[in-house]
């Protein structure tokens, strides 16, 4: 760095609409930084006081008040040192998306976001109004220009703050996180820098909020555009920015693999919707199958052994070797384990059924069935017990509607949703590289239901190396089904692949959010209408 301002990044993990616990957090974190950094300027994410995003809570006038009321609290604490916090704030133009500069016990200075981002997962432009002026606060002798996440994707504001004599750009941010974002966001922030010339500093917050996941990974430029500090991934902290020029360079985060990472996402994002919705564990249907085994390992790594409770309810379908199975994951994992056999509830679900069910040849109904008596079985201990139920379908099966309404598909969150069945089987592996958890029979067996005799997921599906990458194509990017078969895919096998995804959209909208790791995740990123004439239009 070119200055001497001691600069702490707070790296935080703010509850969306706990206003009042979001402050003391805050005020939390002042503390700390300035009594272990001697910090001279404290940076917090985009709109942590209210957490991100706060959606439509953001129409409630009770919120707003709550911030004005928590600013002005804050505001007189702050006197040997200067913050700058994220807020919403109304002014006579309407609704910012701000960032407020509180030093020498008052507030300074208020900056109104003025790039909205309204595209995948943001809403922006249905709540704020964009601002128009950059924004430059002197701190202890320096010129600090003050932007906002969206801001720095623009070249625009950062050169209008340059000219308005900023020696030195700050960026508070809410980005959440997706596979390679990390390097998309380090390619940005260097464009800005070789434009500018100015060191950048990024703070970015932590922690899931429903399906969005934030990583952190918070960044400190030099004014050569070189990197003097990454803060780790995943991990709330406290991160002095150092001064550069002694050829020193603060990296605390090794840059992972992308298995790392999005198993890492997974096991925040797991953690944070049980916990921030006040949960004491979890309950897991446990097959014996990969999906259920990697979920198993995620929740407890979120949420530790003795939290998780996983049960076992074989049918007259389900391989001894998938009880085994079950058994000796439980067993690795130190995880309590309930065995409740099916037969009984679908006997009697065919009995009371036999007028309808007589005459008709087997099909999948009475798989459904199974599927549901384990939901019901699942629902009533998480009604009992108080405990959340994680749904175990990945992307690959959301895709294509391969799950049933009302049966694996009963559950609170999913934890799989937005990973295709290639990379689950890629991150039981590398769970697994250290220490065997999940047992290598499960890893290598053919996938199955196990609803009907002798059933594998082939016998219905392409096969899982053939349907992941049609979905890629299709779903994260927006391919025709003549292009993905320019790619070398058979057509017939992409037409009903991609007729798949259109029907079960109204499958998707009834399912359990869950935690997005992809740039295009079936929730709030990919909105399809349900009922659709396009599909049959595309043929
Ligand atoms: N647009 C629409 N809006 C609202 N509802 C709509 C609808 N289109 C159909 N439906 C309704 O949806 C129902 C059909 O859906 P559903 O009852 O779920 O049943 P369905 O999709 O027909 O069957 C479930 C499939 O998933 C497979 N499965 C199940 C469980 C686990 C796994 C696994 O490997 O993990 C695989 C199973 O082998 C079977 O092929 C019907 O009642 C139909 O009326
Ligand atoms: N015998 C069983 N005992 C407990 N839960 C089961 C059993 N069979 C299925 N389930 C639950 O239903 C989910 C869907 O299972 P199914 O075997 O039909 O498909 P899958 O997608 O191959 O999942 P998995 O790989 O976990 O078996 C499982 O992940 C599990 O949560
Ligand atoms: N909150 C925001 O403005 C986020 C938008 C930004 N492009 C990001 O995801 O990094």
């Amino acid at each position: 760095m070119s200055t001497a301002l001691r600069i702490v990044l707070a790296q935080c993990n703010p509850l969306v609409g706990d206003v009042e616990g979001n402050a003391r957090m805050i005020l939390e974190q002042v503390r700390l930084a300035r009594e272990r950094m001697d910090a001279q300027l404290i940076l917090f994410p985009e709109l942590a006081l209210t957490g991100y995003p706060p959606e439509d809570l953001l129409l409630r006038a009770s919120l707003l008040g709550q911030v004005e009321a928590a600013l002005a609290a804050i505001a007189p604490l702050i006197d040997d040192c200067h913050i700058v916090i994220g807020a919403p704030y109304r002014d006579d133009v309407g609704l910012r998306n701000g960032a407020v500069v509180l030093g020498n016990g008052r507030e300074i200075a208020r900056y109104a976001k003025r790039c909205l981002p309204n595209y995948s997962v943001f809403d922006e432009k249905r709540y704020f109004v964009e601002g128009t002026q950059p924004c430059v606060v002197s701190v202890a002798g320096i010129s600090v220009g003050l932007t906002v996440c969206e801001d720095i994707w623009y070249p625009e504001p950062a050169r209008s703050t340059c000219d308005a004599g900023a020696e030195l750009l700050v960026n508070i941010n809410a980005s959440p996180f997706h596979a390679s974002k990390y390097s998309e966001r380090l390619e940005t922030l260097r464009m800005r820098v070789a434009e500018t010339g100015l060191p950048l500093i990024y703070v970015n917050q932590v922690g899931g909020q429903d399906e969005l996941l934030f990583d952190g990974q918070s960044l400190a430029l030099d004014g050569s555009g070189a990197l003097i500090l990454r803060a780790p991934s995943f991990e709330t902290g406290l991160y002095l920015v150092p001064h550069a020029g002694g050829g020193e360079v603060t990296e605390l985060a090794s840059l992972e693999d992308r298995e790392a990472d999005a198993y890492r996402a997974l096991v925040l994002g797991v953690r944070d919707y049980v916990r921030k919705n006040g949960f004491p564990g979890a309950v897991i249907g446990l097959s014996g199958g990969i999906d259920s085994a990697l979920t198993l390992a995620i929740a407890v790594d979120a949420l530790g052994a003795e939290d998780v409770l996983a049960v076992m309810m074989p049918s007259r379908y389900t391989a001894p070797m998938s009880l085994e199975d079950a058994r000796i994951q439980c067993a690795n994992l130190g995880v309590q384990a309930l065995e409740i056999p099916i037969e009984r509830p679908f006997q009697a679900f065919l009995g009371v059924l036999e007028p309808l069910l007589a005459g008709r040849p087997p099909d999948a109904t009475e798989e459904n069935i199974q599927a549901r008596c384990r939901g019901v079985i699942l629902m009533a201990i998480s009604n009992k017990t108080g405990r959340m139920v994680l749904t175990t379908g990945n992307k690959s099966e959301m895709a294509v509607g391969y799950a049933t309404l009302y049966g694996d598909m009963a559950g609170g969150f999913a934890p799989l949703k937005d990973v295709p069945k290639t990379l689950v089987y890629r991150l039981a592996h590398w769970r697994n590289r250290e220490q065997s958890v999940i047992p290598e029979r499960v890893l290598t067996r053919p996938p199955s239901a196990e609803l009907a005799p002798d059933q594998k997921d082939s016998d219905s599906l392409p096969p899982y190396e053939v349907l992941d990458p049609i979905l890629e194509y299709f779903v994260e990017r927006d391919w025709s089904i003549s292009e993905i078969v320019t790619a070398g895919y058979d057509r017939e096998v992409v037409e009903r692949v991609v007729g798949l995804v259109l029907h079960n959209e109204y499958k998707r909208r009834q399912a359990p959010p869950g935690v997005r790791i992809s740039p295009r995740a079936f929730g709030k990123d990919r909105r399809y209408p349900i009922t659709s004439g396009y599909g049959r239009a595309i043929r």
